[in-house]
């Protein structure tokens, strides 16, 4: 930081001192603060009207709608954070890859990248190739006033797997059978991958992004071992190539017991945790000197009011010892949810933690 930046860097200072950055930098905090992760999208009656006849990877390409869409839940919820409205897939779309999200599918790749000749394809991201990011995230901030921007981008694991299966899997058969059988191809791969999501972070936290989350859903498919050796150097690339930013950075993934440790030791200020592991028992996983984000099982808010403000209570209370906490749900919000569900644990979380 130079003498006449302040520590807020490109953010006003009500947004660098809102309840949410502050949760991320383990400092003292008026409540808890709450997002949730696909907080925009179809559990939204206002998302599936102004979202209606425009297909998804479009959809992320128009920086009044992406601000529109990005707005919803904050407008609706009162979440102490907005996430970008975009997908894990848009950088790869943005430099040529032939893909598209299908509807109730995922992401789908035409041509798998299976071969050292395939990685071709894979050619830098620059700022032009997502102007639109850029433009979008100048008008969110000036709409969002002193709620955070968190901006994101899926971790080189996860966009592998996607591009070696050729979309969603459940096995990771093809990708793994790479990252075992070519060390040296799924290596170059991966760093591949950490240059693009790198360089499509940085994009995000010039145009304005307080945070970002880097998403590794699929990850908790390896065992620590391999994850070590095959994985968390990508993601340590990923994650220094932004740290000079100061934004918080928050790394994410699904089934991830056995990989907290290491997740957060790849570069996480915030360490993202799913609803399998309660928050105590990560933060002993984790080690000190990381908040933690999580982690009620976005299942639960198919219940009864009592049993989901339970089902927080017990949340909140293995969070107490925490040096930093941001609630969320330990994955994305389901589409068939009753947003009103959303709206009331956000209420209760704020009630209940105020100070
Ligand atoms: C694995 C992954 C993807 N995309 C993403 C991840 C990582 C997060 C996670 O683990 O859930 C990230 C993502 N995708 C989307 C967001 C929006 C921001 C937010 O969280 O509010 C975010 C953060 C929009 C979206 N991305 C997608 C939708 C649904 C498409 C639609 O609304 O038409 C949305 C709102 C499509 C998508 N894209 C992907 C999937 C699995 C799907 C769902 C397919 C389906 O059920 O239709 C890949």
């Amino acid at each position: 930081m130079s003498a006449n930046e302040s520590p807020a860097g490109r953010q006003p200072t009500a947004t660098y001192d809102s309840p949410f950055m502050k949760a991320c930098r383990r400092e003292p905090v008026p409540h808890t603060p709450v997002w949730f992760m696909r907080q925009a999208g179809r559990s939204l009656p206002e998302y599936r009207k102004v979202r209606a006849g425009v297909p998804m990877l479009e959809s992320c390409m128009r920086p009044e709608l992406v601000t529109e869409i990005t707005l919803q839940p904050v407008r609706r919820h009162g979440v102490d954070a907005a996430i970008y409205f975009s997908d894990i897939v848009v950088p790869l779309k943005a430099i040529g890859l032939d893909l598209d999200i299908k509807p109730g599918v995922g992401p789908v790749v035409e041509e798998p990248i299976r071969t050292r000749a395939d990685l071709a394809r894979l050619r830098d991201l620059t700022p032009e190739d997502v102007s639109y990011v850029t433009e979008a995230i100048g008008l969110l901030t000036r709409e969002l006033g002193p709620t955070p921007l968190i901006g994101f981008a899926g971790a080189p694991f996860t966009l592998a797997s996607y591009l070696v299966e050729g979309g969603p899997s459940r096995t990771y058969e093809n990708a793994k059978a790479m990252m075992y059988g070519d060390p040296e191809l799924w290596a170059d791969l991966l760093d591949r991958l950490a240059d693009i999501t790198a360089a499509f972070l940085k994009v995000q936290i010039e145009a304005g992004a307080s945070a970002v989350q880097l998403f590794d859903s699929w990850v908790g498919a390896l065992a620590p071992a391999d994850y070590r050796r095959s994985v968390m150097p990508a993601s340590v690339k990923v994650f220094e190539a932004v740290a000079g930013y100061g934004v918080p950075r928050i790394h994410f993934g699904v089934g991830t017991g056995e990989l907290l440790k290491l997740m957060g030791d790849a570069g996480a200020d915030v360490v993202g945790v799913d609803w399998r592991v309660p928050l105590d028992e990560a933060a002993r996983r984790v080690g000190p000197g990381k908040a933690l984000q999580g982690n009620l099982d976005p299942t639960v808010l198919f219940a009864s009011t009592e049993v989901v403000e339970t089902r927080t209570r017990e949340v909140l209370d293995a969070a107490a010892g925490l040096e930093g906490h941001v609630f969320n749900l330990g994955h994305g919000v389901m589409p068939s949810i009753d947003p009103d569900a959303l709206t009331r644990l956000v209420d209760y979380v704020h009630t209940r933690t105020a100070r």
